[in-house]
């Protein structure tokens, strides 16, 4: 095996407070992530020094926003972000990894047995394949699509009242005037977008939430 030669980060020290209980879990994740993510590629080379303040703690920030007891789709949840540490820090939710490629999907089922998490379950297949299939209080994604492309596929996931929580780069507004006919189009409103980590991370991390109404 060819494991990767970029040391990884050294964990910071917002990942107790993030992950809380389950610091134990998320480390091991992030042990397995760090040494063998790039081989699989899962991350690209430069991120094993980056890993935790790019790719953990940007997922785990989202954590207090999920709802108690919520059913949660993540799109494209790749090597696992931001779905699968959710799942990790997150117990009491339930969690559904939507990715179409089977490399990843094989990568995430055995990291879910590995850290025997019982609350979470991989779907391989693109997004749109599972309209109608069931519904979710709330979907996740992150690095998937640009907003106009991801409201379609992920809009028909939701329940009534669902939420949406997209992690974002610093072009979310434009994203989001570009797709103001779409957000329309699928009854999407309540629409913003919140700056998270501030004050535990060197990084924040902008999250834009809306709501679907039937
Ligand atoms: C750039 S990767 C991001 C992975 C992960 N979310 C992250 O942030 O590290 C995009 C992922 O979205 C998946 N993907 C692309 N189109 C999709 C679709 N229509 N439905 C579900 N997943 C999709 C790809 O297979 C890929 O794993």
């Amino acid at each position: 095996m060819v494991e990767s030669t970029a040391a990884v980060e050294a964990e910071p020290a917002a990942a107790a407070e993030l992950a809380g209980p389950r610091i134990d879990v998320l480390r091991s994740f992030a042990d397995d992530l760090g040494r063998r993510g790039e081989e699989l590629g899962l991350i690209g080379p430069l991120e094993p020094p980056r890993l935790w303040t790019r790719h953990l703690l940007n997922s785990a920030v989202l954590a207090p926003l999920i709802r108690d007891g919520a059913r949660v789709a993540d799109i494209g949840t790749g090597g696992g972000m931001p779905g699968l540490v959710l799942a990790i820090v997150r117990p009491d939710a339930r969690f559904l990894l939507i990715e179409p490629m089977e490399r990843r999907c094989n990568w995430l089922n055995e990291q879910i047995e590995r850290l025997r998490l019982d609350n979470v379950e991989v779907r391989r297949g693109r997004a749109e394949e599972f309209h109608g299939a069931f519904e979710v209080d709330q979907v996740t994604a992150r690095a998937v699509t640009a907003l106009r492309k991801l409201l379609p596929l992920t809009a028909p996931l939701l329940r009534d009242g669902g939420e949406m929580l997209f992690l974002k780069g610093t072009s979310v507004e434009n994203e989001i005037a570009a797709a103001e006919k779409t957000l329309r189009k699928h009854r999407v409103s309540d629409v913003s977008v919140e700056e998270l980590g501030g004050g535990l991370l060197s990084e924040t991390t902008r999250v834009l939430r809306a709501r679907v109404r039937a």
